[in-house]
């Protein structure tokens, strides 16, 4: 999906929330656990019920590697089950993957060939030469980490070094990179105050957010200093969203909570 048909789309459904897809079997309604396939079972609900409402929806790797080559066999029956049936859906691999340039290479390669994602997150730590992989390919969109939303970012990405924050560095440098356009970033919503400085240096760059929700970030804060031109915001909420409910009516729950985000957003986008 181009940026251009992603924008469309945010301006059709008069949404930017991406939904997060972080099932965990302990969370996840104990009827599902019957199904064969209770991860798939659940995120099939919970697409059917809310893709009217967002125009991404982003899986956390992490949460389906950790059920081994099940949970990979679920990750690729939700990508396939997205692209078959909403194929306007901007899908986002939540992998936070970068290595040295051939291993970056044949992450590119399970990400956007193997499993057909739009993009995937990746981080920036190891430099170019490990994310150019990732912008190598064309038709896809990196999102790479800029200034993250837990209390650690303050660890590295908000030091000084030499003139400025290492995050901004980060920002600045990678303008320069093969395929920048193609270069979305990661900023928390807990760190709404920051958006006025990145927006700065990327002016119309998307940036996906996660942290509202259960982190505590403010929707109307982030908006009020972050969209851009072409809107540039992908809103991430997950926990908020996908666990509003754990009995039968879980689906109808996780559509409620997302339709409050969807209405606060149609009525910032107006
Ligand atoms: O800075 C970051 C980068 C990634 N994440 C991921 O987003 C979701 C947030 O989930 P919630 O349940 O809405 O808190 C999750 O997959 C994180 O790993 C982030 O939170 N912050």
């Amino acid at each position: 999906m181009t940026t251009q048909e992603l924008v469309a789309q945010i301006k059709k459904k008069k949404s930017f929330l991406c939904i997060g897809l972080d099932v965990d079997l302990d969370k996840i309604p104990p009827h599902l656990l019957k199904e064969e396939d209770p991860v798939f079972a659940f995120n099939k609900a919970i697409i059917d019920a809310t893709h009217h409402l967002c125009v991404s929806y982003k899986p956390n790797t992490a949460f389906y590697e950790a059920y081994g080559l099940k949970g990979w066999k679920s990750l690729e029956k939700t990508i396939n089950y997205l692209n078959e049936n909403y194929p306007g859906i901007f899908t986002i691999a939540d992998a936070k993957r970068g290595d040295i340039g051939n291993t970056s290479t044949m992450y590119a390669k399970a990400f956007f060939e193997d499993l057909a994602f739009d993009s995937v997150t990746v981080a920036p730590y190891m430099g170019k030469d490990s994310v150019e992989p990732f912008l190598a390919f064309e038709d896809k969109h990196t999102i790479m980490l800029a200034l993250t939303s837990n209390e650690g970012a303050f660890d590295f990405q908000t030091k000084q070094i030499n003139d400025k924050e290492l995050y901004k560095h980060v920002l600045e440098t990678s303008k320069s990179w093969k395929n920048f356009e193609n270069l979305m970033y990661v900023v928390g919503a807990t760190k709404a105050e920051y958006f006025t400085e990145i927006r700065k240096i990327v002016p119309n760059s998307f940036l996906l957010v996660p942290g509202v929700g259960a982190q505590g970030g403010n929707l109307q804060d982030v908006c009020k200093y972050g969209l851009s031109e072409n809107i540039g915001l992908l809103i991430n909420s997950s926990r908020g969203i996908i666990y509003a409910s754990n009995k039968t009516d879980f689906a109808e729950a996780a559509a409620k909570k997302a339709l409050e985000l969807q209405v606060q957003m149609a009525d910032i986008l107006s």
